[in-house]
């Protein structure tokens, strides 16, 4: 009994040895298992975080789903939706077809639950709205049929607790307090619109007067990110500035009862936060915009059982809505045409859709049963919205130097705008431009060179090395020619009264021609262009008085006529003109210039002026020879052919003018 007892000891110690050795082995392998499952999710983590950084890279749009709880009136047992995991993958389930045949698997870069609270769903998307501060410009928008969500994900629900706030407070909030964090380093200042795009037209909803104006949408937007510069532009400091500002804006809203919705907006809205920062210490600024857009719903008509007015609203929406879709499909297949004409909605996205934003999209499901059809095309719209690629964001980052010159680049093209108004203006007032397209394409000349760049033209012809002084001479003509037909084609042509702006023109030409000989060019290529150099201002004053007149008497002598053929020079008589010059006797033809326009042909053989303006030609040549008409085509082709021909035309009443009273002064001295 003893022995016996001692070997069952043994062997119990022995069991006791083994099962503590066998006990630490698993303990080892699992603490194996628990380094890998832990390096496991660490992995997922970073592929996560890769797949992100790859999107980014990209400039894929994000895609959040977010399904919204059931409400009062909804059953509450039967959902079509089942997320699997946090890995932004979403079950939709028919309910119509019993197991997996039913279910249908959607994968975006986050699923947001029922249970999710408004601060979580802002934490997800704040480091995209804290770009807005880094020079990105950010557009996020939530997408989804009526009642699934979107203004409560946005804005939050009507008389929202601090809880219940949306990303547009939140998002507005959050800019105020980095901005002010970063207080030592930028200056950063903060200003909102809001607008809403109602039955196709586009509505301020900051407005002093109501949202009652339909504003204009610009091709591209302002290089301050305005794509609607006529909104108004609030100046915000503080949260107590945004909350009053949304709570105008969303009074303002178009709001509409449908059988869906009770509290259903009938119009899409888009707040725009515009974030400028100044860096203290470099000045290089930085330009952001935040587009926070509240699209409105996507609903099948005959669902929403809605009539007259509400219909017409319905099927405005659902058309902006599949121009979004269009939009989207040609940008997920990278068409060189992307159709953003087709809505306001686009237009007004179309920098943030097409540019190199950072874009995120809400997608908002109802999870009741009845809603099943929607939430399907929903997804599916949202998934083509998640292939879509917009190319890697790109900062608006801008020198303390560029950001003058743009300043002055936007000033100048500013006054180009005015200037084409004015002649605009003129033309509808006077009753000559009326009868011809051709003074349309003279003003438009005459417009697109105005005062500055005709002054950076004047420089740039003084120094002409290859066509010499002359050369330049005549160029700086043209230009004036382009700038006096200018002004004085907002006078009267028939006015008895030259402009002061006129004589001064002929002036400046006068003090040119009076320039050094080593200004201008002696070694110019052209022997006869670079003679009118010389030629002395008495002379040239005769000289162009002389064209005048023979300009009138090449048509019938009038001066009526002849500013009839300059305007509007008929067919025939260009051509048989040509014929004659062409005929010449005396003409070579390979030296007549190449006749390309309709225009060339009608200045070049009238803006030939009289011979006399070119001292050489007038006694070597007939008036109508080949040299003479190239010499003017060379003139023309440098410069406004209109422009110049009413140059001389002009200078030839003053100088006409001017010559009557000379010869008067010497009849009353003999
Ligand atoms: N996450 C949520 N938690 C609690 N209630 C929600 C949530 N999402 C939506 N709701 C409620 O659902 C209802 C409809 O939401 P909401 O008005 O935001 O829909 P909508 O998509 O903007 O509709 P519409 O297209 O007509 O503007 C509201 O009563 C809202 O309070």
């Amino acid at each position: 009994m003893r022995l016996s007892s001692v070997s069952i000891r043994h062997e119990i110690q022995n069991c006791q040895k083994r099962w503590s050795e066998e006990l630490s082995g698993l303990g080892q392998s699992l603490k194996v298992l628990a380094n890998a499952s832990e390096k496991y999710h660490a992995t997922l983590e970073e592929n996560r975080k890769l797949f992100n950084e790859v999107q980014e890279l990209k400039g894929n749009i994000r895609v959040f789903c977010r399904i919204r709880p059931f409400l009062c009136n909804e059953d509450h047992k039967s959902s079509t939706t089942e997320i699997t995991g946090d890995n932004g993958e979403l079950i939709l389930a028919n309910p119509a077809k019993i197991g997996k045949e039913g279910n249908k698997l959607f994968k975006f870069n986050k699923v947001l639950g029922p249970t999710t609270s408004q601060d979580e769903v802002f934490k997800d998307i704040q480091p995209l709205v804290r770009s807005v501060l880094d020079g990105y410009n950010v557009c996020i928008f939530a997408y989804g049929q009526t009642g699934s969500g979107k203004t409560y994900t946005m804005t939050g629900p009507e008389a929202a607790t601090e809880e219940e706030l949306g990303v547009n407070f939140r998002a507005l909030n959050d800019l105020f307090l980095i901005s002010r964090n970063r207080g030592d380093t930028f200056n950063y200042e903060v200003s909102v619109q809001m607008i809403e795009i109602y039955n196709e037209q586009i509505h301020d909803l900051l407005g002093s007067n109501g949202s009652e104006k339909n504003l204009g949408i610009l091709n591209s937007s302002l290089p301050n990110g305005l794509a609607v510069p006529d909104a108004t532009l609030h100046p915000v400091n503080s949260t107590t500035d945004v909350i009053e500002l949304m709570r105008t804006g969303l009074g303002n809203r178009s709001v509409g009862a449908t059988a869906l919705n009770e509290r259903s907006s009938r119009s899409h809205s888009v707040v725009t936060v515009h974030v400028q920062g100044v860096d203290l210490k470099t000045g290089a600024t930085l330009r952001g915009a935040l587009h926070l857009v509240d699209l409105a719903g996507s609903e099948r008509v005959d669902r929403s059982a809605v009539t007259g007015d509400r219909l017409k609203e319905a099927q405005h929406i659902n058309k902006s809505l599949s121009a979004l879709g269009d939009v989207i499909f040609s940008l997920s297949q990278k068409t060189s045409h992307v159709p953003y004409r087709n809505s306001k909605l686009t237009q007004v996205l179309q920098s943030s859709l097409g540019g190199h934003a950072k874009t995120l999209m809400f997608v908002q499901i109802n999870p009741d049963v009845s809603s099943y059809a929607e939430s399907l095309s929903t997804l599916r719209f949202a998934e083509r919205v998640s292939g879509v690629e917009l190319g890697a964001a790109k900062a608006n980052k801008e020198g303390k130097h560029i950001r003058e010159f743009k300043e002055q680049l936007s000033l100048l093209k500013d006054k180009i705008a005015k200037k084409d108004e004015e002649i605009n203006q003129l033309q509808t007032h006077s009753p000559r431009v009326k009868t011809g397209k051709r003074v349309d394409s003279l003003l438009k000349h005459s417009s697109s060179s105005p005062g500055i760049s005709s002054l950076g033209s004047k420089i740039q012809h003084r120094r002409t090395a290859s066509g010499g002084k002359a050369m330049g001479l005549i160029s700086r003509a043209g230009s004036d020619a382009d700038n006096f037909s200018e002004i004085s084609d907002r006078h009267s042509e028939t006015s008895s009264m030259q402009s002061v702006d006129d004589i001064q023109q002929q002036r400046e030409i006068m003090v040119l021609s009076k320039l050094p000989e080593d200004e201008m060019g002696s070694n110019s290529a052209d022997p006869e262009l670079a003679s009118f150099g010389y030629a002395d201002s008495e002379g040239r004053l005769s000289d162009i008085s002389d064209s005048g007149i023979s300009m009138g008497t090449e048509t019938d002598g009038s001066i009526s006529s002849m500013v009839d053929f300059a305007l509007f020079p008929e067919q025939e008589k260009i051509a048989s003109a040509w014929k004659e010059q062409e005929n010449a006797p005396n003409t070579p033809k390979d030296r007549l210039p190449k006749v390309t326009t309709r225009v060339q042909k009608a200045t070049t053989p009238k803006t030939a002026p009289s011979s006399s303006v070119w001292p050489k030609s007038r006694d070597s040549t007939p008036r109508s020879s080949g040299k003479l008409t190239c010499m003017s085509s060379k003139l023309c082709a440098t410069h406004s052919r209109y422009g110049l021909l009413l140059s001389f035309f002009r200078g030839g009443k003053i100088l006409l003018l001017w010559g009557a009273i000379k010869s008067a002064v010497r009849w009353l001295r003999i």
